[in-house]
């Protein structure tokens, strides 16, 4: 999917060039004002930058040096919203199937069976949107999107209403389209979370720019991206689980940069492919491969980049086979320990979080 546009407002101008991938979630991220839903308004043909082209699945939709720009309701593709904003008059069958008859390019009848199997809802079909809770009621609103089975999915901050309860409840859905879809699904999200636990892709805009786009784990270790600053800074590992040892509740996985121990991983038999939130701060660095410690996980790595911080941080940016990882050091210990880029280090990892 390629998208350029360029939407001058009195006091902003989105200025993007992006090049997304097929399929997989692209998530965007960037504080509040720095143009994530006009992207995706744009997208949508909801806003008609002057300067604009976009390309998906091989079709042109706009191209402003062609005069062309698809309507949006000729434009293959699914909107979700922060609130759901269901028809209160219609029950959810009903919401389903007037989302599929305001478009004109349905191709698949069985997208709508599709989409109610995807989101877990078909129990809810003849309810009413008031006798929804928060969470099923979006999903409702995510099976109404992809029941047109459109070619690409835009989900603008689809969590950011529901408590914490209700996220976890969606997590699961939005986890199994992430899997399942093979069209590209672009989520807008405040939350690094969000952006760790769901995406392939990540776009980084900051008032109105691209200032950083690529692989999930090449772009949240970029040192000066807004991800990789403060407490919550945070690396994915994709990881495959290669062994149990149930005795002491622990399992290993495995990835390019070695093997891990983990809590027993119970449920996820030998060869089950995870991804693993690291946190930043859960990293430490050491010269030597130490010989007595408590500590499990050793790994080898090379320091590829560092960046210092105002609160006297130190964030290194670090290479185990091929994958990047982040470690969050005080300044004085990287002074101590005389860090540089190039030099060959041994990263200590605290067992992990699993996604
Ligand atoms: N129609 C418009 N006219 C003038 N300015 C606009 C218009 N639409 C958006 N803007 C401005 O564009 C900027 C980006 O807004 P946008 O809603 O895209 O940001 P965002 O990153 O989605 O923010 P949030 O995370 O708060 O939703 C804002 O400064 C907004 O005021």
């Amino acid at each position: 999917m390629e998208a350029q546009f360029r939407l001058p407002f009195p006091d902003f101008t989105l200025e993007v060039d992006l090049q997304l991938p097929a399929k997989g979630v692209t998530a965007l991220f960037g504080h509040s004002g720095s143009g994530k839903t006009t992207l995706l308004r744009c997208i949508a043909g909801l806003e008609c930058a002057p300067q604009g082209f976009l390309r998906v699945n091989g079709k042109l939709w706009q191209d402003s040096k062609q005069d062309v720009f698809l309507p949006t309701h000729q434009r293959p593709l699914g909107y979700v919203f922060q609130e759901a904003s269901l028809f209160p008059h219609l029950n959810v069958r009903k919401n389903l199937e007037f989302g599929r008859k305001r478009v004109s390019f349905l191709r698949n009848p069985a997208g709508l069976a599709q989409a109610v199997e995807l989101l877990g809802i078909s129990h809810l079909l003849e309810r009413m949107p008031d006798k929804l809770s928060g969470g099923e009621r979006q999903r409702v609103a995510i099976a109404r999107a992809l029941a047109v089975s459109p070619q690409v999915l835009l989900m603008d901050e689809p969590l950011a209403a529901l408590d914490l309860k209700r996220k976890q409840e969606i997590l699961p859905f939005l986890t199994r389209l992430q899997g399942e879809l093979d069209i590209p699904i672009l989520y807008v999200t405040h939350s690094p979370q969000e952006v760790t636990q769901l995406a392939d892709h990540l776009v980084v805009l900051e008032a109105g720019k691209v200032v950083a786009s690529g692989t999930l784990e090449e772009t949240l270790t970029q040192l000066d991206s807004p991800l990789a600053q403060g407490k919550q800074a945070a690396t994915v590992l994709q990881v495959t689980v290669c062994g149990h040892e149930p005795e002491f509740h622990l399992s290993q996985v495995q990835f390019a940069g070695g093997v891990l121990s983990l809590p027993y991983q119970q449920a996820a038999a030998v060869g089950t492919a995870l991804r693993l939130r690291v946190y930043a701060r859960d990293v430490s660095i050491t010269l030597q491969q130490p010989e007595q410690t408590s500590i499990l996980n050793v790994l080898p790595a090379t320091i590829t980049g560092m960046a210092h911080d105002a609160a006297g941080r130190t964030m290194v940016r670090l290479n185990m086979g091929g994958v990047p990882l982040l470690s969050h050091i005080t300044r004085k210990s990287a002074s101590v320990l005389g860090l540089e880029k190039g030099m060959q280090v041994f990263a200590q990892i605290k067992a992990t979080a699993i996604l």
